[in-house]
Formats: structure tokens, sequence, C-alpha cells
């Protein structure tokens, strides 16, 4: 039944044979209008109704928050489920252009439980020389309890449906799974910043010729920066990281153009969201940039410990330092906010430190999809420059 959803999706279907001569690139469907789009919402089961969550509405951001928190991502051992805080989800869903009716909720007609969510936002993406308005699709969570009865393929038809609404024909989305027909495949890997509490969560085993303090020893970083003058980013310093991440992205095959109003959004830092930081060059330039996200993590069934606090690398550029350097001040810096792990996707340039800054692999991927636009090669993760929330 999966597949017989996404065999009627405009997405390359894995039967997509070595034709030659290869279809060609860029969007898969014909141009289609607004005014042909349907008007009407898709149908749900009778028992549940659509809603739109206002995100900035206190109740209705604890509403989403509680349905993703116990519904949402696990990893495969069901170690891990991703806790997205309030103050992330806003940050998150209220991107520059943003629209509350890309924020899709199913309530239960009777309790008005939300039982279901799928958000997108606005992007403009390059694939490859190609600058394409897009939908970012995130969120995808039905209620444990709900799950098989096809509820996502309704939310995804119906998010399409209302991208398409505001003349929107392509989308980005990534997942765990495997789906038709990966874009990139990336791999996650994770460096250990507090390794006793990864240990006493199962997540890492201590080395059989290795003592715990050894192991706390190895996993040591300084106290302090090695970057003279790195500092957290402030307004002042949009217009020069804007330029800064502008040229570094032009090298990825599939980037965000970002104005400098998301640059502000998305990299001034916000306690508990987001953490920046840059190192000034000549003339209120910004020659080098480090940036993570805040994401904690429920751990499931453990007495001891109940969340995991992950950053997760985002948008780095190092042109005074060497980028391990830099790297190595991220994770000093996250250590000193008490984070238990530094995660990162080997997309990027991140293949150049990763092993040499002691992350290790995970046992996780994330595969990078495009709705409506046909790429006829697979990318290789160092070409992705785009992190997905
Ligand atoms: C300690 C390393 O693992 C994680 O940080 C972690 C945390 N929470 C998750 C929740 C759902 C989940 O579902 C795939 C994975 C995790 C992971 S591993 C993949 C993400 C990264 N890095």
């Amino acid at each position: 039944a999966a597949h017989a959803f996404w065999e009627t999706q405009p997405v390359t279907q894995f039967s997509a044979e070595r034709s030659a001569p290869e279809l060609p690139e860029g969007a898969i469907q014909p141009p289609q209008k607004v005014e042909d789009v349907r008007q009407e919402p898709y149908k749900l089961p009778s028992a549940y109704e659509w809603c739109t969550c206002d995100v900035n509405d206190a109740q209705e951001i604890v509403e989403v928050y509680t349905l993703l928190t116990n519904n949402y991502v696990e990893d495969d051992d069901n170690m891990f489920r991703f806790d997205y805080s309030k103050e992330f989800l806003r940050w998150a869903l209220k991107l520059p252009g943003y629209t509350s009716q890309w924020h899709i909720g199913v309530r239960a007609k009777t309790s008005k439980k939300l039982v279901a969510f799928i958000s997108g936002v606005p992007a403009r993406i390059r694939v490859q020389s190609a600058v394409v308005r897009m939908a970012e699709i995130n969120f995808l969570c039905v209620h444990k309890k709900l799950r098989s009865k096809r509820l996502a393929p309704v939310l995804i038809r119906e998010i399409t449906r209302r991208v398409h609404l505001r003349d929107t024909w392509q989308a980005v989305y990534t997942a765990g799974v495997v789906l038709p027909k990966p874009l990139a495949t990336c791999r996650y890997w994770h460096r250990s910043l507090n390794p006793k509490k990864l240990i006493d969560v199962g997540f890492s085993r201590l080395a059989r010729n290795m003592t715990m303090a050894r192991t706390i020893k190895l996993y040591k970083l300084p106290e302090q920066p090695l970057s003279p003058g790195i500092r957290p980013m402030h307004p002042a310093d949009v217009p020069a990281v804007t330029a800064l991440v502008t040229t570094y992205l032009q090298q990825f095959a599939i980037a965000p153009v970002l104005s400098e109003e998301e640059i502000a959004h998305l990299l001034l830092p916000a306690a508990g969201v987001v953490s920046s930081y840059v190192i000034g060059g000549e003339g209120g330039r910004v020659s080098d940039l480090c940036s993570f996200y805040t994401l904690p993590s429920s751990i499931i069934g453990n007495p001891e410990h109940s969340t995991l606090k992950a950053a997760y690398s985002f948008y780095n550029v190092a042109t005074s330092v060497p980028l391990e350097q830099l790297m190595t001040d991220a994770l000093i810096l996250a250590k000193q906010d008490d984070f238990d792990v530094f995660n990162a996707l080997d997309i990027q340039h991140n293949e150049a430190f990763l092993k040499d800054l002691k992350f290790g692999p995970g046992d996780g991927f994330l595969h990078y999809y495009l709705y409506n636009w046909r790429l006829n090669k697979e990318l290789q993760p160092r070409q992705v420059g785009l992190v997905m929330l």
C-alpha cells in the first residue's frame, strides 16, 4: 500500500530504468495553474477533522509539542525520541514568509485532541544551477494509536494541495526511511561530550581495554575555545554572515539561497534553540562561522536519565582558521553549554573532521528527497549543503 501511494506521486520511481536517453532533469509534472488546484481539503476518516495550528498561540504550540514529544521519530532501538522544544518549533515553523496554512493538524472530532501534524515552510533551494521556490516539509507525525490507518498519505496530499494553492510546485524533505527515490543518502556521526552518560544510557559501550576514567579522558576538551576572537554572533554581523554563507554554499549541488532576513532568523543565537559563533575579519567582515542547534531527545525507559541534550551541526564556514580547529571550538562551546553529544551529518565539508575530532558513525541514515524535481544522478553527501531541522 505504501508503494501504491508513492507510485501516484511525481517523484523519481525506483523502477526508473537506467533509461537512455535519461529523462530531462527538472520538474516532473507539467506546469499547473493555481486556479486548477483542488479547492476542497482531502477527505479524512469520519472521526477526524482538519485544523490549522497557530504556532503563536501558547496553547496550540503546547498541543503540537505534546503530540511530537510523545509520538515523533524514534531511533531503531527505541532508545531515543526527538523532543523538539516549543521554542524550537516556533523558530522552525516561523521562517520568513511562513503561512499558518502550512501548519496542518488533525483533531479527533469528539475530544478535539490533536492526533496528527505536518508542516511546510517556504524556502528558495538551488538544485545545481536552478533556484527553485520550494516548501520544506517537516514534522510529519501520526499519533502512535492511529498508525497504519493510512493517515500519512492524506496528510501529504493535503499539504501538497495547500502548497500548490500558493503557487509552489516543488518540495524538499528528509526521512530516516527509504522512499522513492533518495536525492542523497547521508549518515549521522556522533561526538561524545559526556561519555559517562552515553554509556549509562546504553548508547555507547566502554571499550574492552578502557576504564571509564580513561574514556572520559579520551573525550576531554579544553575549557576555552582555541580561536582567538571567536564570539557569539550578533545582529550587526548579519550582512557579513550572509555574504560568507552565500559564497560558501555556492559549491554544493543542493543548498538554500538565504536572504539577510533568513540568515538573521536561522543564525542569530536563541537560548535553547540555536548557537552561532563568528570570528571577525577586517572592516566588519566575518571570516569564520560555526553554528549548531539544540534538539534534545527523550531517553525512553531509562531510570537514571530522562533527557539527552544533543547539539546538531548547522552551518560552518572556516576561512581564517582550519575547519578542524573551528569545529573543535564548536565542540568546546557545546560542552560549555552542557550538551551530552554533538551530532553531524557527513554532508558539506564534515568528512574532513569527523574522524579526527573523535566522531563515531551512527547506525542511522538520513535520506534527502525532492518532490516534483528529477535529478538523474544521486548526490554524494559532500554535495549537500542544505541542513533540514
Ligand atoms: C547519541 C547519538 O544519538 C542521538 O543523538 C540521537 C538522539 N535522538 C534520536 C531520536 C530519534 C532518532 O531517530 C532516527 C535518532 C536519534 C539519535 S541518532 C540520529 C540523530 C542524530 N544524530
